[in-house]
């Protein structure tokens, strides 16, 4: 399923955060967001996935205005890992994946054999089989995150939208995430912190820098040690790895003192009364 951003701008408390973003995401590619904190990843995604209405601009999947579709049309097309979860549910890991299900027509307590198969396929997929009679409030972060992908994966969409998915994961499980959201033939938009792996992972890298795209393309033509400097303001060398040949980035250190931060990318941001900014 094809994703188009359409001139898209979008408020968070008032306060515009994304503006006049456009973007193409064609079918099965992946499609990495990457930016400083605060920079509009998450709204962004929030709008891809209809949780938010964005303030003007669209998003089309396949054509269709998510706008113009229901909450049930949504997230038949479109299952999201969101980056905060304050899932603090006494329930068992099982019954949390099931809830990808809902969409399918079967809710929490009614799954159909099918359902309670796709679910234990998504937790093995996962590595997180072994747990799912557990408590998913008594997990780890990092075995949260993955039983939340597993319901993302589970609710069998087109589209995967992810939140910084490897936060908290262990190098392997967050090498093995990426290899499955590659691997799963979905077309997916996904926030990613950490370059090398949007690299490695992505089709399609774009860069948010104060709401705005700066850059967009693949990830060989868009990220060197320049847009690190202007997007990220870190000084860091290149390399090539001896058997990918893919570049890698090693980070260096801050290009400018931390006092140049915050108002120069953002001038409309102001101290809370009581509070001095430096
Ligand atoms: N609930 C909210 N109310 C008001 N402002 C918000 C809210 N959520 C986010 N913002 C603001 O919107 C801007 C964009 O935030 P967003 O979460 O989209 O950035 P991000 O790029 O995902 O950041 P991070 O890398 O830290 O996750 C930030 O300035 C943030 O402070």
């Amino acid at each position: 399923m094809r994703v188009d951003i359409e001139n898209l701008s979008a408020h968070r408390g008032g306060r515009p955060v994304v503006a006049d973003v456009t973007v193409s995401v064609p079918s099965g590619t992946v499609l990495g967001l990457l930016g400083p904190n605060g920079s509009g990843k998450s709204t962004l995604l929030r709008a891809v996935s209809g949780i938010a209405a964005p303030s003007s601009g669209r998003v089309r999947l396949d054509g269709a205005d998510v706008a113009s579709l229901s909450r049930k049309e949504v997230a038949l097309r479109v299952a999201v890992m969101a980056q905060e979860h304050s899932e603090e549910f006494e329930i068992p890991v099982l019954d949390m994946v099931l809830l990808g299900r809902i969409p399918h027509g079967h809710g929490f307590g009614r799954d159909s054999d099918r359902d309670i198969a796709v679910a234990l396929d998504a937790l093995d997929r996962v590595g997180a089989a072994h747990l799912h009679h557990r408590s998913f409030s008594a997990l780890s972060g990092g075995e949260r995150q993955r039983v939340l992908f597993a319901r993302a994966l589970a609710q069998d969409t087109p589209v995967l939208v992810l939140d910084e998915p490897t936060n908290h994961l262990d190098i392997a499980h967050q090498l093995e995430l990426l290899d499955l959201v590659q691997a799963a033939g979905r077309t997916v938009v996904v926030a990613l912190h950490d370059l090398n792996l949007a690299a490695r992972f992505c089709d399609t890298v774009g860069v948010l820098v104060g709401g705005r795209l700066t850059a967009l393309g693949a990830p060989e033509e868009v990220l060197d040690t320049d847009l690190i400097r202007s997007a990220f303001d870190v000084d860091s060398t290149a390399v090539v790895h001896p058997r990918s040949g893919r570049r890698h980035f090693i980070f260096d250190a801050r290009s400018t003192p931390r006092r140049a931060e915050g108002p120069a990318h953002d001038p409309s941001v102001s101290a809370p009364e009581g509070i001095t900014l430096p």
